[in-house]
């Protein structure tokens, strides 16, 4: 059959982009927490203890001790606007949205808690995309969160009877948009600092140590992230690994008896980036800028300053256009 010259123009595939983070609590309260909590650490990909041994201790344990503790923290960093990993997520989905045009269609979701990937994916499929770029926002692979995050999406598509077609973000962490970004970060936020650091610590999540032995690339990856940062930066750069959990062996050097060794090599001023982390969230904004901040200045530094992630900033947008319009080739042009 041959078209007839009237016949309205076939409409442009409709494309979209799903930003996907962690996930964080509804509320910094302990039911909320512990209910995001049981969802998090009860992903096989987070805790990899067969179920019949870590259950008990999950629900008998930690969902009875650390909800509320975790609760306190959040409350420390939470905002106006909710938790600050969410805050800056949605910010950040907005303002690609702007930069990537009509042509795109930029959603975001969380792989705990809300919003949830299964709805955004059903709410972009019904706003007509069938051709999907889920992009977990996470520059250095790791199976506790990029892999889990393409899993719950592919379990959302799993119960679908036309499926989009799927594409996926791969790792970031030696991209030079995202070296560029990060160190326009760092100068930009030196530059505006009151006092001269005397050098950089770069904290990256740790991970169980077994999992470096397993061959997973987190640790690599994370080691070249800061060996590009060091090659483009002016100030020494250090490494560490943050936000212990459990009993089992970590990534080392551990971040707070970093900053304690560098203490004691005469390091006197410091400024610490989270480069594993796309958002502030309760890690980054607790963990570091409050207490590995008292840390450093309780064995004798004089000046702390965590500077942001890239958030919603002008550099991280740069970066993820640049990301995203690769990975979209043949589908926009
Ligand atoms: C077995 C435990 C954990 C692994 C493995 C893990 C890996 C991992 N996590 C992130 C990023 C984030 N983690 C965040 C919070 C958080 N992480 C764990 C445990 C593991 N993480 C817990 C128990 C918590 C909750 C808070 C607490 O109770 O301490 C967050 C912040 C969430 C927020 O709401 O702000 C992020 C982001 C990465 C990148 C990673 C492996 C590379
Ligand atoms: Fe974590
Ligand atoms: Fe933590």
């Amino acid at each position: 059959m041959t078209i007839p010259p009237d016949h309205p123009a076939i409409p442009t595939p409709k494309v979209g982009v799903l930003l996907i983070n962690l996930g964080t609590p509804d509320a910094p309260d302990a039911k909320s927490v512990r209910r995001y909590l049981a969802e998090f650490l009860s992903d096989r990909r987070v805790v990899e203890i067969p179920p019949l041994v870590w259950q008990p201790i999950l629900r008998g344990v930690i969902l009875t001790t650390r909800p509320k503790k975790s609760a306190h923290a959040y409350q420390q960093v939470w905002t106006d606007d909710g938790s600050p990993l969410a805050v800056h997520t949605r910010a950040t989905a907005q303002a690609l949205q702007v930069a990537m045009g009509d042509m795109v269609r930029v959603d975001w979701a969380m792989r705990y808690g809300n919003p949830a990937i299964a709805d955004r994916l059903a709410a972009m499929k019904a706003a007509g995309c069938n051709r999907i770029l889920l992009a977990p926002l996470y520059p250095q692979y790791s199976a506790a969160t990029t892999a889990t995050a393409n899993d719950a999406a592919f379990a959302a598509l799993k119960a679908m009877r036309w499926q989009p077609a799927i594409r996926t973000l791969p790792p970031y962490h030696d991209d030079p948009a995202y070296i560029a970004a990060l160190v326009a970060s760092v100068e930009r936020h030196v530059a505006a600092l009151d006092f001269t650091p005397d050098a950089l610590l770069a904290s990256f999540h740790g991970m169980p140590e077994r999992t470096l032995h397993l061959g997973d690339p987190y640790h690599c990856q994370s080691v070249k992230t800061v060996r590009l940062l060091r090659e483009a930066l002016s100030l020494p750069v250090h490494m560490s690994f943050q936000s212990r959990f459990g009993r089992a062996r970590w990534l080392e050097p551990e971040t707070e008896a970093t900053l304690t060794d560098l203490v004691k090599n005469g390091v006197r001023n410091i400024v610490v980036i989270t480069p594993g982390f796309s958002a502030d969230c309760l890690e980054t904004l607790e963990e570091i800028a409050l207490r590995a901040k008292d840390v450093f200045l309780a064995q004798g530094g004089e000046n702390f300053a965590y500077l942001p992630c890239l958030n919603a900033s002008a550099d991280a947008i740069i970066l993820y256009q640049r990301l995203m319009s690769r990975e979209l080739s043949g589908w926009i042009d």
